[in-house]
């Protein structure tokens, strides 16, 4: 039986499912493409069994997801693609109302924690699919995240832009885990077989990847619209761990979720597998 799995259609996700294909028969999976949002809609309905995800969807249904063990998508201050544009300085944003792109779970809550509560702020917030200039006709300030946020951003030069990985890094001292690899805990206990092996070629797809950014870079689709070394670069920024210090992130960010109510509760972390990320739990 196929394990569904889906896939980030982002620029971050370029390395990981590049070697996965390259370097993997692939024979019993099915990949089902899409922005993150829509991805976690399709995994806590069963319609995908594992998928990178926002870290948020997992504090919403811990019962039915295990993390696997060792990946994520995370920074270690700047993250280079989940940005606030904004026409006014951060600290001219209390009482506002800043639009947030609709392809994010994860950041969306970031932003609120940020505002809400390193700042003391109290906005409204409204998500929006308006593009970036359109978009600040109608709003002070727009959260994009993945490639739209990585393409502005190369271009954008008469607006002020936040990297929402500096500012946690600044006010917590802490990783930022922006996803995690979620898969249904159905699946692992009716596939125990394929998920083991999934598990494992993800974690060696990752490590292959590390050592092959340039040579992904260069074959990549992403050039026709970004430069090889920028790719490198980005690729470079992000963590793709998930050590005792992203765990550490992550558990705090579960906590201020669970404080301003926009999770029920900060779950116990589950991993999948007797891994080295486990042991460091
Ligand atoms: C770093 C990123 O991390 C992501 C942010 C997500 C979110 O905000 O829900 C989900 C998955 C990741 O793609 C990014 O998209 O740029």
């Amino acid at each position: 039986m196929t394990i569904t799995i889906g896939q980030i259609e982002y620029a971050n996700c370029t390395p990981i499912f590049t070697v996965l294909h390259r370097h993997f028969t692939c024979s019993g999976y099915r990949f089902v493409r899409g922005v993150p949002a829509a991805l976690n809609k399709l995994l806590a309905s069963g319609d995908i069994d594992v998928s990178p995800s926002s870290s948020i969807e997992y504090a919403k249904y811990p019962d039915r997801y295990l993390i696997l063990p060792e990946l994520s998508i995370s920074a270690i201050g700047a993250v280079k693609s989940v940005l606030l544009f904004s026409r006014v300085p951060l600290t001219e944003l209390s009482g506002a109302t800043i639009g947030m792109t609709t392809e994010s779970d994860t950041s969306v809550n970031l932003l609120k924690i940020i505002l809400g509560k390193f700042h003391g702020f109290t906005n409204r917030f409204e998500r929006t699919d308006l593009a970036l200039q359109p978009a600040l006709e109608a709003f002070p300030a727009l959260l994009l995240i993945g490639d739209n946020a990585l393409k502005e951003s190369l271009t954008t030069t008469d607006l002020l832009v936040y990297d929402l990985g500096e500012l946690w890094r600044h006010f917590t001292g802490l990783p930022f885990v922006f996803a995690l690899w979620l898969i249904r805990r159905a699946t692992v206990r009716e596939r125990p077989e394929a998920v083991r092996q999934l598990s494992a070629e993800l974690i060696s797809a990752q490590r292959i990847a590390y050592d092959s950014y340039p040579e992904i870079a260069a074959e990549s689709p992403e050039r026709s619209w970004c430069q090889q070394d920028v790719l490198v670069d980005y690729w470079q920024t992000i963590s793709y761990d998930l050590t005792a210090a992203h765990l550490d992130g992550l558990k705090s960010f579960y906590r201020f979720a669970a404080e301003l109510g926009l999770v029920a509760t900060a779950p116990e972390i589950s991993l999948y597998g007797g891994s080295v990320a486990c042991d460091l739990l």
